[in-house]
């Protein structure tokens, strides 16, 4: 096995070519073995595997430095800067990161997790290199769908004009999780399948090679022609409109073909973009047929190609999917908004039932969420279905398109806690903290998966301005779903358990460790009172009011950051109205990026657990006796 001998990039370049076929061979084997046992970005890798071994073996990181756009497609990456022996612990608590990540290796040098970023990073070390008067290379690999995130194309503009020393690799796969979308995407698919342009753009570079040797007035002629030729026939034009020297289309799978084309570009002076075709999931069949479900595979039995399913309740994605199916046959306001997860949001049955009000923009929040508002303007109701962290890219949007205009937008903010495997990129526990001190909007998250359907029925009864309902990463409880739909009253909040010792205000996915807590504190005599907390914006000022006059210790439980969250909403909400001297103590998610692992280990790790809860329940009580 020549894989066991690649401990470092340089071992690669001791392999003839005909060896790094055999190791490409060796290392999708490697891949789908090990992500059968992990799960992971499985198609993505699969995919880049020839691409990868080449610029491992032309170039020399960590001295040259490679920028992967959203990092899920860097496993290989790993496997050949010394990693190969982790990735039984891969996305684990602890274990190797799936994404990029500096602390890992030196060879890791741009990490993300979001996407659209690399051509940024890379022009800002094209920037830093030049000024510090070095020569490495630095060469971006983004995806197509990647490519169609706005930042992408702010970056291009930037390289473009500055013609700064950089590689781009657009690894372009047809496909971002789900089919790629927009005209960026159909510009590529015109290059990529024009077989005759390709041909004849082939014996015109031909012909313009033998020029010179035509002689006389026709060369000249030909000479003059030659660069309006060339242009009509660079299929890459618009990038070679932006400033780039276009090269490609070339088979992502064909190392010769590969390293040729990349031995080219290394000395073209300026931005270069070299457009590369790969198939996602090459090599392993299901992945290859379908290669959105194998993005993010969970495992799997490698001859079978079958997932092993995690069996529970319908995830709230599910419901959320569901829900807005029975909403929108009622009402034909509804329009439904992705930012290219069609899949991730649980919208696939949606769009076949309703083709015509299910926009996917591409990874385009920032576009989405100004089209949403575009939309409410006349009259629609837009549901902007994206997951907690993307909607961060689109924070600007939210204030100044959305809440100031108090337009009539529904978010949909799935992923909201804790995602597990995915990490610190993709944690959603900054937008209770970044949505609840925006002006004019109402946000809320449900008890369980019957609860959202309520608030999804809230959202659309709601014509006072944007409103947010945010839901976890997880399964739902199995409550029964039966009850028609209905709206709640904004702003209004639940007492679920009963309790005169001490308060908890207990947002989503809390309520149930609050509920295991309490039971445990009615053991020892303590009667925990369990506040569903579901609205964070406004909260229920009567019940806060209440809990003062009653003097009850208060604590709040929440899956998001401590800084700027509901607990804070509620210490502000006291000192507002004076009341001081309160027992106020707040649960939530410490002030630090909380790594990979499952959703349990975060919560454990950061003590959002019912262990904690008792443990600061009874470290509140003695002070309380000392009141009476
Ligand atoms: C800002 C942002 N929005 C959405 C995502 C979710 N996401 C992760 S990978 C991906 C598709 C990327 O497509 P492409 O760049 O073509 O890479 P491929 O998986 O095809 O190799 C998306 C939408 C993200 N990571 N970041
Ligand atoms: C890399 C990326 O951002 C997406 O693939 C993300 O990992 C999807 O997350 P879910 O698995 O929660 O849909
Ligand atoms: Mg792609």
């Amino acid at each position: 096995m020549l894989l066991e001998h690649i401990n470092q990039p340089q071992d690669l370049k001791k392999l003839s070519i005909e060896q790094l076929e055999i190791l490409a061979g060796e290392t999708r084997q490697f891949l789908v073995e090990k992500l059968s046992v992990t799960g992971g970005h499985l198609s993505p890798n699969l995919g880049v595997v020839e691409l990868t071994i080449a610029l491992h073996y032309l170039f020399n990181s960590p001295y040259d430095k490679f920028i992967f756009d959203v990092g899920h497609q860097s496993y290989v990456h790993k496997m050949f800067t010394g990693r190969m022996a982790q990735f039984d612990t891969l996305r684990k608590y602890k274990g190797l990161c799936g994404f990029v990540k500096r602390s890992e290796s030196e060879h890791d040098v741009w990490e993300a997790g979001h996407s659209s970023t690399s051509l940024s990073a890379a022009m800002g070390m094209a920037v830093a290199r030049d000024l510090k008067g070095e020569h490495n290379k630095i060469v971006a690999i983004i995806g197509d769908g990647a490519l169609t995130g706005g930042m992408a194309f702010e970056a291009l503009n930037h390289i473009g004009h500055e013609k700064k020393n950089l590689m781009v690799i657009l690894n372009d796969n047809e496909m971002s999780i789900a089919p790629n979308v927009g005209a960026m995407h159909n510009y590529l698919a015109k290059i990529r399948s024009d077989k005759h342009y390709m041909k004849a753009k082939e014996e015109v570079e031909y012909l313009l090679k033998k020029i010179p040797a035509i002689g006389g007035t026709l060369a000249k002629t030909m000479e003059k022609l030659k660069d309006s030729l060339k242009y009509m026939l660079v299929s890459g034009v618009i990038f070679e409109e932006l400033g780039f020297t276009y090269l490609g289309p070339v088979d992502g799978h064909n190392l010769p073909a590969l390293l040729e084309t990349l031995k080219q570009a290394e000395k073209i002076e300026g931005p270069v973009m070299v457009h590369v075709l790969t198939l996602k999931g090459k090599g392993y069949l299901p992945a290859e047929a379908d290669s959105h479900t194998w993005h993010g595979a969970s495992p799997y039995k490698v001859e079978s190609g079958k997932m092993l399913q995690v069996v529970g309740h319908p995830m709230y994605t599910q419901v959320f999917g569901d829900t807005l199916i029975e909403l929108a046959k009622l009402d034909n306001r509804i329009v439904a908004v992705t930012p290219a997860m069609p899949g991730g949001s649980g919208l696939l049955k949606f769009a076949k039932e309703f083709p015509d009000r299910m926009i996917d923009v591409g990874i385009a929040e920032q576009h989405a969420a100004t089209l949403c508002a575009g939309l409410a303007s006349e009259g629609i109701k837009p549901v902007f279905a994206v997951y907690s962290t993307f909607l961060q890219r689109a924070y600007d949007q939210v204030v100044h398109d959305i809440c100031r205009a108090k337009l009539n937008v529904v978010f949909a903010i799935d992923r909201a806690g804790f995602v597990g495997a995915d990490g610190e990129t993709h944690h959603g526990v900054f937008d209770i903290t970044y949505l609840r001190s925006l002006p004019n909007i109402v946000v809320m998250m449900p008890k369980d998966e019957n609860e959202l359907r309520h608030m999804l029925k809230t959202s659309i009864d709601y014509n006072e301005g944007p409103i947010a309902v945010r839901y976890p990463r997880v399964n739902g409880l199995g409550v029964s779903m039966d009850e028609p739909l209905k709206s709640i009253p904004i702003g209004t909040w639940e007492v679920l358990r009963p309790g005169d010792s001490a308060v908890v205000l207990a947002v989503g996915p809390m309520i149930a460790i609050a509920l295991e807590a309490a039971e445990a504190l009615s053991k020892d005599g303590l009667q925990l009172r369990v506040v569903n907390a579901r609205f964070i914006k406004p909260m229920d000022e009567a019940m806060l009011l209440q809990f003062s006059k009653e003097d009850l210790p208060i604590i709040t439980m929440e899956e998001g950051a401590q800084m700027g969250g509901f607990g804070s909403g509620v210490l502000e909400f006291y000192a507002n109205q004076s009341r001081y001297g309160m027992q106020i103590k707040i649960l939530g998610v410490p002030d630090y990026f909380v790594e990979h692992g499952s959703v349990k280990e975060q919560r454990q790790e950061v003590g959002l657990t019912a262990e904690r809860l008792v443990t600061e329940v009874k470290a509140l009580m003695p002070r309380k006796r000392q009141h009476a």
